[in-house]
């Protein structure tokens, strides 16, 4: 596969967003209008599956390859003439294999037989996910929390939808607000809520190089907006509540 493989006639390059947006969301779009074109996607083209992974790990690896070249490396050496493939293969299969709704992993539920009727809180759940701006790490713990409306979800499966979801070019905000749309859906409840406290490495290793800062993101909704409901769940999170 030659390097010019992705040239700029080619379907990959061309496809139009894939957001799920309406008809109204995309004019709006169009006409510059970010508000009414809001949307919580991943913004994915429409052709962005056209090609299966195998081969995007052949185009990725002759990219990258060329980009060590283009930065003088010796990609004879043993140690690096594998890093391109390794990359590609990173890429596809490992940090961004969340871009593929293929990998979305599946909600086991159960009824909610004994009629547990307090919220429930996972917290500290590990955050790996990567800055879209700058391609590298952000990595922090997510804490979620849901109020049965007479499903409840098996505990891993929480960990799950925040992996996935993780595993994309991310900002913190929609990573938060996906991980909560996601919950809403799966447990047929608007009583859900989402936090997240991460240390973006764009800041902490390059750039301002502030390793002391993180950032912290929420979503509340359903009961969750109502104070004491939000007070309850920051106290078992133990966060400050001075600082959210
Ligand atoms: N809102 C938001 N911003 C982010 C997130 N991750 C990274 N950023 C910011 O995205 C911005 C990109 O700004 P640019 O000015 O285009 O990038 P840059 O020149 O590398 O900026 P510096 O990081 O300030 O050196 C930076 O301010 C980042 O800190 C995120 O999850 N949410
Ligand atoms: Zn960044």
């Amino acid at each position: 596969m030659k390097l010019n493989g992705t040239s700029s006639n080619t379907p990959l390059l061309n496809g139009k967003h894939h957001n799920g947006s309406s008809v109204d969301a995309v004019l709006a779009e169009e006409m510059g209008d970010a508000h009414a074109a809001a949307s919580l996607e991943t913004p994915l083209r429409d052709d962005a599956f056209d090609l299966d992974d195998d081969l995007k790990i052949d185009l990725i690896e002759e990219h990258f390859r060329e980009i060590m070249q283009i930065m003088g490396l010796d990609l004879t050496d043993d140690s690096l003439k594998g890093t391109p493939r390794r990359v590609a293969k990173m890429y596809i299969k490992e940090a961004f294999s969340g871009l593929n709704p293929a990998n979305k992993p599946g909600t086991t539920l159960f009824d909610n037989k004994y009629q547990y009727n307090q919220m429930l809180v996972e917290k500290d759940i590990t955050v790996h996910t990567y800055c879209e701006h700058h391609f590298v790490p952000i990595i922090g713990k997510a804490h979620v929390a849901y109020i049965s409306s007479g499903k409840v979800i098996g505990l891993s499966k929480l960990n799950r939808i925040v992996q996935y979801f993780s595993k994309r070019p991310q900002v913190q905000e929609r990573l938060t607000m996906q991980i909560a749309d996601e919950l809403k859906k799966a447990l047929d409840t608007e009583d859900v809520a989402v936090i997240i406290d991460a240390k973006h490495l764009c800041v902490s290793t390059r750039g301002v190089n502030d390793t002391a800062s993180s950032t912290i993101t929420s979503a509340y909704s359903g009961k969750f907006e109502e104070e004491a409901t939000r007070q309850e769940l920051l106290r078992y999170i133990s966060v400050s509540t001075a600082t959210i």
